[in-house]
């Protein structure tokens, strides 16, 4: 007994850890190999580009070679198509461009050898990168800053097909070089330094360019694949399985850890072979568009001289091949559809965007039997010669269509003797029902499951090896598919969002049901009562908004208050609604009138400002001693100044003012100040800074809920009873500014009577005073001690050599002035020309969006002399740049 129970513990704590390990560290490990080898650890080249396919299902088909029925006569008979019947489930061309995409990603069968699969068997984006070392170098940049030259990818074979697979690879390249830049930016792990500012005389020069161009070029496509994987299991998943209809955002996670019921590890990351079975079930020629079936038929007719589909033999399709292969040039001079690269060997985003837009709108075809398109027909008789050296199973119960089966019968004497590739092609079609949407052949439908688990679940990189230590935490959270994204998590989504933000737009169906048509997606989104959130026709072109720069220009710009709308007043209509929310109020003179009224209300009793200071002083003082703590045997104490004072000292201030208990212990007060930072965080973001487009609909879900929930509170802390009470806010300001003193309280409550707000108006200002003073005050706090803090700075500098005196006020604020200036808490802030304007040089058109760079104006020589120094007694004061927020 005790041996069994011994046994059994052993089997416990054994099966705890996954036996060999998962994976190892350091850099060796954590980058995938330009040949896919190297995934699995102890079977290296497992998968790697260049092995032969592996057979999923023993051969059991008793017909000879000899005894087949000509592949063309199979074609004819099976497989061409009658007439176009459009995809019942209302999938889009593009579904099938982005399906192609991940076909090439995993096959790309050897011409010499049928049994030699050339790339590897990971979703390692293959065409884009290369299927191995000597064509990733091709692609590569090498700068320094791992970027792939301007929007190029390296599978030739996509050429061949329609232009939209070429635009989604394109797509993807952009996405790797802004990846790349940001993992620049970020420099998460500070070891990386803009190339241009290495000295050329610097004998480690080239090294350390090397070094790095490496580790941000790998991680990059590292975190690229990952975006590809999320966008197969969010869009093309749902597509697959119909969950856009449901409304569901659900996907299969098959990545994660899974103990089995004895407690061991269910296999993960162990590596995957592709079947040959797998490259049958794939092709999906039949749901060709009528659009794409033109496309073919004209790219073949130039290759092949105006040959009749029907008498293009083997030898002819080689010949085309080589054509083609001459027509290139090196691949960064590729074209496809007929566009034409720039200077810059970029593609127009408007033509990328255009061939897109057409797939989206471009029904697919159904699959069926007798539905592939005649000028396919060498393609497929390719297929079924490469099959009948492969080897397969035989099908039975096959199709209902009773003409169909006959014609297999008469062809293959047998039904029990069809063969695999025109058995899966033909087989009937699954029709429309819930958990259908691709509706291929009932075969490929289940099978394509198993064979998309294997692949990902196999991968080291999408499982063991998917950290945010390899991807760093920027990239590992960049990649995520976000189920709360529009499109019911839609990734492909975010992608058109990121590379061509002026063309596609954050409403759009086009953006966010890419794979549907926005015809099929009417009905359903109406059913789904969502029909309100997207916008179903073709998005237009809008321009980059300019920027201004100079000093004089932007100071220009931010003084016409009149002239220019605030962007975010639009942003604001989506979650608020009423008057007195003055921090992004629709009419900017009247926001004015309202921040002013408010502040005099604030600060206008003598001695309140003070009082404010004195109060802000507390709070710091009391939250450095409460969060600082001292390492052992030390009286010096240590205290994380952004994280747990700075970032408070504000929030705990407006709290009083809007009647709102903080408290650390969730269960007393409304709020935990982290909690409440959060809150207000997300609605900042969301009213005032730049983020991707993608993110507006779900983040204005949010933030409504945020919104609401806070005037909810303003009103309850205020009201006794159920009106929000006037008098109450005045007693809690008084408290606040005065002490208490009952003289303080009457001037106030004069004050805000003189107002006459109602009680929404009163609660909105309120909601303004909280976020207008919290986050980004916070955000400046910080930078400002951070330029007192910095060993380096200047600041610091000046005081220890005795020039500054920090205990005069004119000096301090000099200071405070000149350390936001060199470093601003944001960049800049939009505006809109009410009307036609100029700028400068720059001419405006009415209703354009323009960028006020306040960073660059800061800088600007002619305002700011010396602009690197910290000149603390520049005047006049107002010379100084204010942005939007708390700034104002
Ligand atoms: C109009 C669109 C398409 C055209 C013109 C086209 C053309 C071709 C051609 C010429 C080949 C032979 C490639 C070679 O051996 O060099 C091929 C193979 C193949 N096609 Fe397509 N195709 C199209 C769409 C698709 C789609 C939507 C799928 C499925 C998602 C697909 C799946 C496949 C597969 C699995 C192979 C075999 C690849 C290999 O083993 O290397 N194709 N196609």
């Amino acid at each position: 007994m005790a041996t069994k129970m011994q046994n059994a513990v052993v089997e416990l704590l054994y099966n705890d850890l996954s036996h060999p390990p998962s994976s190892y560290i350091g850099p060796k490990y954590a980058y995938r190999e330009a040949d896919g080898s190297n995934n699995n650890l102890n079977d290296p080249s497992m998968g790697k580009a260049g092995s032969t396919y592996a057979r999923s299902v023993q051969q059991n088909n008793p017909l000879p070679r000899n005894d087949m029925p000509d592949a063309g006569l199979v074609f004819d008979t099976l497989l061409k198509r009658e007439k176009f019947e459009k995809h019942p489930a209302g999938l889009s061309s593009m579904m099938f461009s982005f399906a192609a995409l991940v076909i090439h990603t995993v096959f790309r069968t050897s011409h010499e050898n049928v049994n030699v699969n050339e790339t590897s068997s990971y979703i390692d984006l293959a065409p884009l990168y290369g299927h191995d070392q000597a064509t990733q170098n091709q692609v590569r940049m090498r700068n320094g800053r791992g970027y792939l030259h301007p929007d190029t990818f390296a599978e030739d074979r996509l050429l061949l097909l329609p232009p939209a697979v070429c635009v989604l690879l394109v797509l993807f390249n952009r996405n790797h070089n802004f990846i790349a830049k940001k993992l620049l930016d970020v420099n998460e792990r500070g070891t990386f330094v803009d190339p241009d500012t290495i000295p050329t005389s610097d004998p480690e020069r080239s090294s350390k360019i090397l070094k790095q161009e490496e580790d941000i070029f790998q991680t990059a496509r590292l975190i690229n694949c990952a975006w590809f994987g999320s966008a197969v299991f969010s869009d093309y998943f749902s597509a697959i399985l119909g969950l856009v209809r449901q409304g569901s955002n659900w996907s299969l996670n098959p990545f994660g850890e899974i103990r089995k019921e004895d407690h061991s590890l269910f296999e993960r990351g162990r590596g995957n072979v592709c079947s040959v079975e797998f490259n049958c079930l794939y092709r999906w020629h039949a749901t060709t568009s009528e659009h794409d079936e033109k496309w073919v038929t004209q790219m073949i007719d130039t290759l092949s001289g105006g040959k009749n589909p029907d008498d293009i033999t083997f030898a002819d399709m080689k010949v085309m091949y080589q054509k083609m292969k001459e027509g290139e040039k090196d691949l960064t001079h590729w074209t496809f559809g007929n566009l034409q690269r720039q200077e810059d060997g970029t593609f127009k985003d408007e033509d990328l965007a255009q061939i897109l837009f057409d797939a989206t709108e471009h029904p697919a075809a159904a699959f069926k039997a007798r539905g592939t398109p005649n000028v396919m027909r060498m393609h497929e008789m390719m297929g079924i010669e490469q099959n009948r050296q492969w080897a397969y199973a035989s099908f039975l119960e096959w199709n209902s269509n009773k003409d169909v089966a006959a014609a297999a019968e008469k062809l293959y004497g047998d039904i029990n003797h069809l063969e695999l590739y025109s058995g899966l092609q033909a087989e009937e079609a699954k029709p429309v029902v819930e958990g259908a949407g691709l509706c291929p052949s009932y075969t490929i439908s289940r099978a394509i499951l198993s064979d998309a688990i294997a692949l990902t679940r196999g991968d080291r990189f999408f499982t063991s090896d998917y950290t945010p230590f390899n991807m760093t935490t920027w990239g590992f959270a960049d990649c995520q598919r976000d189920p709360s994204a529009p499109g019911y998590g839609s990734t492909l989504g975010r992608l058109f969002l990121r590379a061509l933000p002026n063309h596609y737009t954050p409403d759009s169906t086009y953006t966010w049901f890419p794979l549907m048509t926005p015809g099929a997606m009417q009905p359903i989104l109406k059913n789904l009562n969502a029909i309100e959130l997207y916008n179903f026709s073709r998005p237009g072109t809008k321009n980059p908004s300019p920027e201004i720069k100079a000093y004089r220009d932007v100071a220009q710009v931010l003084s016409k208050g009149s002239d220019f709308r605030v962007s975010y007043t639009s942003r604001a209509a989506h979650v608020i609604t009423g008057k007195g929310f003055f921090i992004a109020s629709d009419d900017p003179v009247r926001g004015q009138r309202e921040q002013q009224a408010m502040l005099d209300a604030l600060t206008g009793a003598a001695g309140s400002l003070d009082k404010i200071t004195e109060s802000f002083y507390q709070k710091t003082r009391e939250l450095m001693i409460t969060e600082s703590w001292a390492c052992v045997g030390q009286t010096v104490k240590n205290v994380d100044i952004v994280r747990d004072v700075l970032k408070y000292v504000p929030l705990y201030w407006a709290c009083e003012v809007a009647g709102i208990r903080l408290s650390k212990d969730p269960d007393d007060g409304d709020y935990t100040p982290q909690a409440l930072y959060d809150i207000l965080t997300e609605i900042y973001f969301f009213l005032f800074l730049d983020f991707e487009h993608w993110q507006f609909i779900p983040l204005s879900q949010k933030v409504r809920g945020h919104i609401d929930q806070l005037l909810q509170r303003i009103g309850n802390s205020y009201s006794r009873g159920s009106r929000l009470s006037i008098a109450g806010v005045f007693s809690s300001f008084a408290r606040l500014i005065n002490g208490g003193g009952r003289n303080g309280h009457d001037e106030l409550v004069s004050r805000f009577s003189a107002l006459g707000y109602d009680n929404d108006t009163l609660a909105n200002s309120i909601l303004a005073i909280l976020i207008g003073s919290t986050v980004d005050m916070s955000q400046a706090l910080v930078h400002v001690v951070n330029s007192y803090l910095d060993s380096n700075s200047l600041v610091k500098s000046a005081i220890s050599k005795g020039k500054l005196s920090a205990q005069d006020q004119a000096t301090m604020q000099g200071l405070v002035l000149e350390a936001l200036r060199l470093d601003p808490a944001f960049r800049g802030v939009y505006r809109e020309a009410i009307s036609a304007d100029k700028i400068g040089q720059q001419s405006l058109k009415q209703n354009e969006t323009i960028f006020v760079d306040i960073a660059k104006a800061n800088m600007d020589p002619e305002a700011f002399p010396e602009p690197t120094s910290v000149l603390p007694n520049r005047t006049p004061k107002d010379r100084y740049l204010i942005g939007d927020g708390v700034s104002q």
